[in-house]
């Protein structure tokens, strides 16, 4: 019997597609590998749709070998690729020139055709990635004024923040807290008309404008709206004239109390050669940053995408993964991904083994230092009492001197701030701050409390050492 399809992503896909454009001519690439779909992967095969039997079999001749070579790049031990002949609607998808079929009478419309239409102005939908909501979004110690200050707008638009101006390093989230922003209202008020643009789009749009004697409909187009989401603002920098053009269209949404969301790698009084009066109506509404997720929240981000995708991965896995990549969203769902096909086309299950292995070629492996979730485990296995009491609200002794252990533990062996480890107990800094001292106290004069923080350090090291060694 057969088993499941496994969803080959399109960021893996794209690195199949890329290895093997690097080794055949351009032609060659565009008659034969550009109308292929990618099916999945099937009993460890990756599955390719191709057009009819005759493409099938070149394929098979011609072409096998340099896709099994891509394969293993990617890490594939065993590589299999095999071929299928796609039925000719879903053919007729593959040519991304062509509008997708419409579903035959009767037929309910299948996988990758239109949505039914909404009753919205189109370009609503056009611009807005479905999947950046804010259900789909990870509230962490990072990112949460942000995403309270997104929601507010959200929940009052023109009245809350105006502008909202979110900053950040990238692939933090600022550009899916935009969408989620246009999402909501679009649900809420679906006559309502946004628009997303980068910073390079409108200025694009500006230069052509300007060229084909379109400058009314360019203003209409962006003074018109009720949110204007504007991505990448920091590329207004040196951009004299497009400068004088977003001041314009500004003015005009904010003296009618539209809403503007504006994102940046940095915040406003950053931005060099940025005009002096553009910056301060930046700086008008709220400033907000997003900062690099911790630990908790990377697993947390990655068990949703998992959880989306129906992909069954243990928790430990997970973490792996989590630990493997500190600082970048996107390249955190891209090293779940990676994994994924890995274990797919090698037909292998998941395992921290095979996630090391899977993101061995790609991230240098970090020195893993342990994290709050393990010094809490290991103060509660230490004590012999569930993880979740120490955290909860008792104040029994025998509960607070663990507890206080643990702060201390984590402020000493993580880089957590006293601010995030108290969120993580549910406390203030200063409770934090008052354990620490505490504790460090007590190591002078109390024998018992010594060895026991002493043994907590020992057995945390050990586990530092066995991630490290997987
Ligand atoms: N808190 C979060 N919860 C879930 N997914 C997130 C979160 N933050 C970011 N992501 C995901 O990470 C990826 C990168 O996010 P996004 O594109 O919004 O980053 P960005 O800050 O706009 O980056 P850039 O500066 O490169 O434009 C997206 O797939 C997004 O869905």
């Amino acid at each position: 019997m057969k088993g499941e399809v496994r969803v080959i992503t399109q960021e893996i896909w794209a690195d199949v597609l890329g290895y093997v454009r690097k080794n055949i001519s351009e032609v060659e690439y565009h008659t034969w590998f550009a109308p292929v779909r990618n099916l999945g992967v099937q009993d460890g095969s990756l599955v390719l749709g191709v057009r009819n039997s005759f493409a099938q079999e070149w394929f098979r001749k011609h072409y096998l070998e340099l896709l099994e070579d891509a394969l293993r790049s990617l890490g594939a031990q065993d590589p299999q690729v095999s071929f299928q002949v796609l039925p000719a609607v879903q053919e007729a998808m593959i040519l991304p020139q062509d509008p997708p079929p419409a579903p035959a009478p009767g037929h309910p419309p299948g996988p990758g055709s239109r949505p039914p239409p909404a009753p919205l102005p189109a370009e609503n939908r056009k611009s807005l990635n479905p999947k950046y909501t804010f259900e789909n979004f990870v509230v962490g110690p990072n990112n949460n004024l942000a995403h309270a200050a997104a929601l507010a707008v959200a929940e009052s638009p023109g009245k809350a923040y105006n502008p909202l101006f979110i900053y950040g390093d990238v692939g933090l989230g600022k550009t899916h807290l935009m969408h989620a922003v246009g999402h909501y209202m679009m649900e809420r008020f679906p006559e309502k008309r946004i628009e997303y643009v980068s910073t390079e789009s409108f200025t694009n749009d500006l230069i052509n404008a300007i060229r084909d004697d379109k400058m009314t409909q360019f203003r209409n187009r962006y003074r018109s709206v009720d949110l204007l989401l504007v991505d990448d603002i920091q590329f207004l920098a040196g951009k004299e004239r497009t400068q004088e053009e977003f001041f314009h269209t500004f003015n005009a949404l904010y003296e009618n109390h539209k809403q503007i969301i504006l994102s940046s790698d940095r915040p406003p009084k950053d931005i060099q050669t940025l005009e002096g009066r553009l910056r301060s109506r930046f700086e008008w509404g709220l400033i907000t940053d997003i900062q690099s997720p911790e630990y908790e929240t990377r697993v947390a981000i990655l068990k949703m995408n998992a959880e989306h995708n129906r992909i069954d991965i243990p928790q430990e896995v997970l973490e792996l993964i989590a630990r493997q990549v500190t600082s970048n969203i996107r390249e955190l769902e891209g090293a779940l991904m990676r994994v994924v096909a890995f274990s797919s086309l090698n037909n292998v299950p998941f395992s921290r083994a095979v996630a090391a292995k899977a993101l061995s070629n790609v991230f240098a492996p970090q020195a893993v230092k342990v994290e709050m979730m393990d010094v809490l485990r290991q103060v509660a296995a230490h004590f012999n009492m569930p993880p979740d009491v120490i955290r909860g609200s008792g104040r029994a002794r025998e509960v607070v001197v663990p507890r206080q252990i643990a702060m201390y533990l984590i402020r000493d062996l993580t880089d957590h701030s006293l601010p995030e480890i108290g969120q993580f107990f549910g406390r203030d800094h200063s409770t934090v701050m008052h354990a620490v001292a505490k504790v460090t106290e007590l190591l002078g004069k109390d024998g018992d409390l010594l060895a026991s923080v002493n043994a907590l350090r020992s057995e945390l090291k050990d586990v530092e050492d066995e991630e490290n060694s997987a």
